[in-house]
């Protein structure tokens, strides 16, 4: 008789094929065998019969601000958050964190720090900047899972905002060099002018805010950068997309086959712009949360498979900043990570029917083939790592602020009536999250990304 060192029998998976009802049994980290009844023993056993089991989902998104920001997040509450979410990898972004993540010494360092404390896997993105052009092979040898670059002020001043000149340049490179170039879309000459005639009046309230940013600065910059990948040779993912518009503009462009993706987050899919007038701060985001005609054709995209990605851009700061009177002055970012699959599940399959196939290929299939992850990663299959997430898939109970693990426990999710319960999450067939606890200890790998010759 075969022995395992885990079975979990009778739950239903859901694959980005379908969903089955079956028996899983992991040894060494890995999904070894699948079957409607599997005979052999193991070391423990879990009961899923009335559990889903989603693989594990992939956050490409976040900011966890380590080292130099920790008092912001940090990998420690970060990462908790995510498995408290049923997340088992993320990406880290390069900037947020003290020094931004552009060169040799500063990826070494973020590395060391999420190695010695992360719960879940990760993967780390570089900055592209005007001043680091001279290091994107050393951070593509390092294995970056490709280079992020502002369109716009980034909000933060250690990491500059690329001109055109620095991200045509930067997109040759990164052609040369196998790696993808992510953008935050928006343009910079519009935004910056139209938010400093609305201070210039002492108009700085949230509509004041919304006004300054219009769909249009994003439009106009996903357009460039399409047109600057396509001539480059580029491989581009466009990231939080927050308006269907945009989402078009990338689908078009991938119907005429260039090799470029995007991402949406939840708050585009759950909050408006009427939202974060009632809401205020902890709703502010850049691009802004949008109308509700936006929003649908974002889910719209969603149903169709012309929007492939859901990422939670998780940006905490400390409640302080996001204090002022003046909107402009307050901290843009939504805190979100630990919500990414409830809310797909509350506001996406219980609501609206999209099915959980979309949602799994949105958070896990889709994102490791984009980003080129090890083939064990963002399958639920044999030969799979054991990343896993049970989920009571109907069970119905309302956010608080002590179910949260961020270190600033501020989310505009609180107080939601959510529906898919997140009960267990496994990475690598460890458990690191059961029943509203976080259990073990921070063993996280990274999981570098090397360029391969495939693409879409
Ligand atoms: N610096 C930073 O994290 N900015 C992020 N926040 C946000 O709302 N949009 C962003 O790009
Ligand atoms: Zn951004
Ligand atoms: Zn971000």
């Amino acid at each position: 008789m075969k022995s395992y060192d885990l079975i979990i029998r009778g739950g239903t998976l859901v694959t980005a094929n379908g969903t089955q009802q079956a028996d899983l049994a992991i040894a060494d980290e890995r999904i070894v065998e699948l079957a409607p009844e599997i005979s052999g023993s193991a070391q423990a056993v879990i009961d899923a019969h009335l559990l889903h089991i989603f693989p594990g989902a992939i956050d490409a998104h976040v900011h966890f601000n380590e080292p130099g920001r920790t008092a912001w997040e940090g990998f420690v509450s970060g990462s908790r958050a995510l498995a408290a979410g049923g997340t088992t990898t993320f990406f880290d972004m390069p900037l947020n964190s003290h020094p931004p993540t552009i060169d040799i010494a500063s990826f070494v360092a973020k590395l060391a720090a999420a190695r010695a404390s992360s719960y879940v896997d990760f993967g780390l993105w570089g900055g592209l900047v005007p001043e680091n052009l001279e290091q994107l092979a050393d951070l593509a040898h390092c294995g970056v899972v490709g280079f992020k670059a502002f369109m716009s002020n980034s909000g933060i001043d250690d990491f500059h905002a690329v001109d055109d000149a620095t991200l045509y340049s930067g997109m040759e490179q990164a052609a040369r060099l196998g790696k993808l170039v992510a953008v935050h879309a928006e343009n910079d000459q519009l935004t910056a002018a139209l938010a400093q005639q609305a201070q210039a009046a002492g108009k700085t309230g949230v509509k004041d805010y919304l006004a300054s940013r219009p769909v249009v600065a994003e439009l106009e910059a996903i357009e460039r950068a399409i047109l600057f990948a396509q001539e480059t040779g580029c491989t581009l993912h466009i990231v939080h997309v927050s308006s269907g518009r945009g989402v078009r503009l990338v689908a078009g462009a991938r119907a005429r086959g260039q090799d470029v993706s995007c991402e949406t987050c939840p708050h585009y899919l759950v909050l408006t712009e009427e939202d974060v007038e009632e809401l205020g701060a902890v709703a502010k985001c850049a691009p802004p949360l949008r109308s509700r005609s936006e929003q649908e054709a974002l889910w719209q995209h969603l149903f169709a498979g012309t929007l492939p990605m859901v990422a939670s851009d998780h940006s905490p700061a400390p409640p302080q900043m996001k204090l002022s009177a003046d909107f402009f002055k307050v901290w843009g970012g939504i805190s979100g990570c630990q919500s990414l699959l409830s809310l797909l599940l509350t506001e996406g399959y219980h609501q609206r029917h999209l099915p959980l196939q979309t949602i799994v290929a949105a958070t896990s299939a889709y994102v490791a083939r984009r980003f080129q992850l090890p083939d064990q990663k963002g399958r639920l299959e044999v030969g799979a790592d054991a990343d896993l997430s049970l989920v009571a898939l109907s069970t119905p109970y309302q956010l608080q602020e002590r179910d949260l693990f961020y270190q600033h426990p501020y989310s505009p999710y609180l107080g939601l009536e959510l529906r898919g319960k997140i009960v267990r999450t496994l990475v690598r067939g460890h458990t690191v999250f059961l029943d509203g606890e976080i259990v073990g200890m921070p063993k996280g790998q990274f999981l570098p990304s090397f360029p391969l010759t495939t693409t879409s």
